[in-house]
């Protein structure tokens, strides 16, 4: 499908015009749910899950077949102040990897049954130092976020946005703090593993940074700002998977920070897509909590890379195998109470 804006002007166009679910589909899957061999209610969040996997795929009794779990890998300017615990080279080795099937999400993808795409933005030209000056430029916003938007395909059934790019957890707490407020402490985390003053250097070009863009409330703004390309990836995949009606999966603290940006942009925006976790990374309980959204999982991750949100397929499979593969009261013939 082609991309629907080539300016901000289309983007805020795409974002004022987002399609909804199919109620009566959801509906459908609702009294369907309500006729299944198990007490009401005792399949828990899989219920809800189900209904609302329906809805957004159109189909009360919908089968899970073609996910895609889609990694952007960019770079950092702000990794020049020593907020990461590696150096800016392993984003574009760590891209190797995951063309090679070595990193954790090739096992994951592959376990869960998901196709993997790897999408490198313009590693060579990391994003400019957001301390100092605007991260992108309108048309390197753009082109980010239409990258993101061209990686999806149509055809998927589910998406998982994942990230890879060493500094980026320095500029989604930058996001995070310009758009929620509070204190940089408040949303600065380890990342990779930093050591205290390591956390300090961060939490300080994350103030700065703020600092810099007093008073910017804009979502589109904040994140030209701010950075990352491929933050702006994510926001523009989970922009096109909403387009395509394809029900999204959330990963970690990056990517619910590129979601962020679409939540504050469009009220409703992350209504096609769950937390699929919820991480170790400083920040990211308290992210998911101003999303409104609670994580199907909880395992301590803080790998990013789209490693929890591929978890969490294996409870989106689990709902659906029940959803549509149970047999009624009726058909089964056991009495309903
Ligand atoms: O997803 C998360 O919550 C997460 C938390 C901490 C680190 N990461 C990953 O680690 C990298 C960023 O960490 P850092 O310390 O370089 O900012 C980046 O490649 C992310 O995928 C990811
Ligand atoms: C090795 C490594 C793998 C990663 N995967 C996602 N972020 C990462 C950061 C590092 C450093």
């Amino acid at each position: 499908m082609t991309i629907p804006f080539d300016d901000l002007a289309g983007l805020r166009a795409v974002l004022s015009d987002l399609p909804g679910p199919d109620r009566a589909a959801a509906e459908k899957a609702q009294s369907r749910n309500a006729q299944l061999t198990k007490p009401a209610g005792s399949l828990g969040r899989l219920e809800e899950l189900a209904t609302w996997y329906a809805g957004w795929r159109g189909t009360a009794r919908p089968v899970l077949a073609r996910p895609q779990v889609a990694i952007f890998a960019a770079n950092h300017g702000v990794v020049a102040r020593g907020v990461s615990a590696f150096p800016a080279a392993v984003t574009a080795q760590m891209v190797g990897n995951f063309e090679a099937g070595g990193a954790a999400v090739n096992q994951l993808a592959q376990t869960f049954g998901a196709r993997l795409t790897v999408h490198a933005l313009d590693l060579d030209r990391p994003t400019r130092d957001f301390v100092d000056t605007a991260a992108m430029s309108e048309a390197e916003l753009v082109a980010a976020m239409a990258a993101g938007w061209a990686a999806v395909d149509p055809e998927a059934d589910l998406l998982v946005a994942g990230e890879m790019g060493i500094g980026n957890t320095c500029s989604a707490s930058a996001i995070a703090l310009a758009l929620e407020g509070g204190e940089a402490q408040d949303w600065t985390g380890r990342g990779t593993g930093v050591d205290d003053a390591g956390l300090a250097r961060k939490a300080e070009a994350v103030a700065q940074g703020i600092a810099r863009i007093e008073g910017t409330r804009d979502p589109l703004e904040v994140l030209r700002q701010l950075g990352g390309r491929e933050i702006a990836a994510m926001a523009g995949a989970v922009l096109a998977a909403r387009r395509h009606r394809i029900p999204v999966i959330l990963d970690g603290f990056i990517c619910c920070a590129a979601a962020l940006v679409l939540h504050r942009a469009a009220p409703g925006a992350l209504d096609h897509a769950v937390a699929g976790h919820q991480g170790a990374e400083g920040g990211h309980a308290r992210l998911l909590e101003r999303l409104g959204k609670a994580p199907l999982l909880s395992l301590g991750l803080r790998l990013g890379e789209g490693s929890g949100g591929v978890l969490a397929i294996g409870v989106l499979r689990g709902a659906l195998a029940c959803h549509s593969g149970m047999a009624t009261f009726a058909e089964a013939g056991v009495s309903d109470g």
